[in-house]
């Protein structure tokens, strides 16, 4: 059996990083259950643990595998038993989420997504503020974000909504559809390509499985069950958790994702208008409270930003703050996202640097 591994978004990024491990063999994966995982390789799909090794050294949940991620493995004849993973290979985009209790560490639900369609109702589910924390975490997590309106047809001002969103998408792009009449599906078929991961998140009953059974033209878990052993060896059938599309694309859709609590965010780019008024209070640490020339207060007095839209900054940036991480540490954990560590991002500076030199 032989896979294009492009078909499944193995690009020059991911080659580049890859060809770096000679001895062991490029793989994506698919699916992940508690400890053991799947993964697609130029061979075909296979179950794999992480090498001992690898569990000893890792510092936190965010340092293991997640779908979507590309990792290294050890070669194994055939398509059968469990493979080793050694290494996972520099995410281009990481969705996070808290981990359960007051643990600050985070998880990874999601690894090298391009684009991540943010999915809200035009009926119940409408919430300006929900729009709001989704498109933080996706800034955050390197994915250009979409912003998918679904169920047009259960709406009857969708002008007014409409203004509404776009008063806080900040120039990102807003599809409204319908699987009424299938309005907007096309808009929405024009961001799949070859070799590009999308993803759906929004609360539960918007219509994500309904957009993915629509782009993969069949009903998803009921036809890619795969039987495999669990953790321990009985067999069990599991859903896919990453998917190729049929006109090309890939999709991941994890439980994971279908509810996320922020983890971190980039306020600076949800809430630019707010920093760039920010920027003009007398006092650079301005808590925009009583403080003489606030502008962020004069800005609300005078209407130019909405107080509600105020409130959630706030909200959001506390959240933020309670997630344990100041900016510094914001900071490096991106540069560790994308580079695993400082020391690897050394290690791939100098290898590229050996690679051009010969
Ligand atoms: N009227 C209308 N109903 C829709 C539309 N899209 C989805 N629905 C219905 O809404 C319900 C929930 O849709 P799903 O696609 O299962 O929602 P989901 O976001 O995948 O929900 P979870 O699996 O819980 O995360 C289903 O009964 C759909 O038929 C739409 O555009 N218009
Ligand atoms: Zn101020």
């Amino acid at each position: 059996m032989h896979i294009n591994l492009k078909h499944y978004g193995l690009d020059e990024y991911f080659q580049q990083q890859a060809n770096s491990y000679e001895s062991w063999l490029v793989a994506r994966v698919t699916v992940q259950h508690r400890e053991v995982y799947n993964v697609i390789s130029e061979y075909g799909e296979i179950e794999a643990v992480v090498s001992g090794k690898f569990a000893y050294q890792a510092e936190d949940y965010t340092d293991f595998p997640a779908v979507g991620d590309w990792v290294m493995v050890e070669r194994v004849d055939g398509n059968y038993g469990r493979t080793v993973i050694h290494k996972v290979l520099h995410r281009r985009s990481a969705l996070m989420r808290k981990v359960a209790g007051a643990e600050t560490s985070g998880q990874i639900i999601a690894a090298n997504i391009d684009t991540i369609f943010i999915c809200m109702s035009l009926n119940a589910d409408f919430n300006i503020r929900r729009i709001e924390r989704y498109l933080t975490m996706a800034w955050d997590s390197m994915a250009s974000p979409v912003i998918v309106l679904t169920k047009a047809d259960l709406c009857n001002d969708l002008p007014e909504k409409l203004n509404q969103i776009y008063s806080v998408s900040m120039g990102v792009d807003v599809i409204s559809c319908s699987s009424e009449n299938r309005m907007g599906y096309d808009t929405i078929y024009a961001y799949v390509e070859e070799g590009k991961t999308i993803a759906f998140v929004g609360s539960s009953g918007v219509g994500k499985s309904t957009l993915i059974n629509y782009l993969m033209e069949q009903d998803v878990c009921k036809t890619n069950m795969i039987r495999e052993a669990d953790d321990k060896g009985r067999h069990t059938t599991t859903c896919r958790q990453l998917l190729l599309l049929p006109k090309g694309g890939i999709v991941i859709d994890t439980p994971g994702m279908r509810e996320l609590q922020i983890f971190t965010g980039n306020l600076s780019k949800t809430f630019a208008d707010m920093e760039a008024i920010a920027a003009q209070c007398r006092f650079s640490n301005c808590s925009h409270g009583t403080e003489p020339g606030c502008a962020v207060r004069e800005a609300i007095a005078n209407g130019s930003v909405s107080e509600k839209r105020f409130v959630s900054y706030q909200r959001l940036q506390r959240e933020i703050a309670y997630a344990g991480l100041n900016s510094r540490q914001l900071e490096n954990e991106k540069i560790n996202r994308m580079f695993g560590s400082k020391g690897e991002m050394k290690r791939v500076k100098k290898q590229f640097k050996n690679k051009k030199s010969r």
